[in-house]
């Protein structure tokens, strides 16, 4: 079904494997045709709460593909092109489903600009994150230079842009670049943990977390706040709130179905 990607289920977790280590798992046309035909698979799996990222312990990768990116001649293309791989990317980031990118190796450019959509990172001791673009000329054209800033502050996005130098996974996480730092050979482990504990939590909660979070950030705080309500009331409407209390006073673990 996928060439350059892996797809594997563990209960209510996916695992996409960025699977092309002998081009450093660059974004190809076809990679990101994939990803979108992925994302399309799982968005509709309502059995799935967690997507997790990874391109094993030892890579992530090393951005989009340079040739291609060498073959787009006019301004337009380029254009087309970056909005094309932002769609691609937005939709990570407004899926329904908690993404976490786990960063083992290198994470760089467009790679890089993929985990930053996901909502969590958790990075391996020897990791390192980048957005070297400005070494060939260009800029980060999938997010990067509107989503770092909003990580980190425009100052520290800046002075990542501006150097172009990979930082190792402990000032990404000093940073506020990544959540978390695990020990090298257990990014996977730690990773699917933490994908395991989200995955088991109220879905439509989730969900509406991600929207309370995503689209309030955007918004002036009164809008914010309103829109923070309407998210909390929608919640009112779900079996799943009245489970979550009940099970809270009957003292048992509740029993989350989504709806
Ligand atoms: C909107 C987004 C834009 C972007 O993302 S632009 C791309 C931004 N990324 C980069 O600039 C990083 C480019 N790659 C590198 O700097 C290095 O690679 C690494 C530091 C990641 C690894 O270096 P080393 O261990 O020496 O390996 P190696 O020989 O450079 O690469 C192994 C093979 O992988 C290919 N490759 C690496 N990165 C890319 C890439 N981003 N696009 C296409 N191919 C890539 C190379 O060419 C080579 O291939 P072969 O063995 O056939 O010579």
């Amino acid at each position: 079904m996928y060439e350059t990607l892996k797809l594997d289920v563990d209960g209510a977790v996916a695992l996409v494997t960025l699977n092309n280590p002998s081009q450093m798992n660059a974004l190809s046309h076809q990679m990101l045709a994939e990803l979108s035909k992925l994302l399309d698979e799982l968005e509709n799996d309502n059995s799935i709460g967690v997507t997790v990222f990874w391109g094993g312990e030892r890579l992530f990768g090393a951005g989009a593909n340079i040739k291609e990116v060498s073959q787009i001649e006019k301004s337009y293309d380029a254009f087309v092109w970056s909005r094309g791989i932002q769609k691609v990317f937005n939709r990570i980031e407004n899926s329904s489903k908690a993404t976490m990118a786990a960063i083992g190796g290198i994470a760089l450019g467009g790679c890089l600009e993929l985990a930053l959509a996901c909502d969590l990172r958790i990075a391996s001791r020897s990791a390192k994150v980048g957005l070297p673009e400005i070494n060939l000329g260009v800029l980060p054209g999938a997010g990067g230079t509107q989503r770092l800033p909003r990580l980190i502050g425009a100052s520290k996005a800046k002075e990542m842009l501006l150097i172009g130098e990979p930082v190792p996974a402990e000032e990404a996480y000093r940073l506020g670049l990544v959540n978390r730092v695990v020990e090298d050979g257990s990014l996977l482990e730690e990773s699917m943990k933490m994908a395991k504990q989200i995955a088991a939590k109220a879905p439509l909660a989730r969900a509406m977390i991600k929207s309370a979070v995503n689209v309030g950030i955007g918004l002036d705080i009164e809008k914010g706040l309103e829109h923070e309500a309407k998210c909390f009331a929608i919640l009112f409407n779900t079996d799943d709130l009245r489970e979550g209390t009940k099970a809270f006073l009957e003292k048992r673990a509740a029993d989350f179905r989504g709806r």
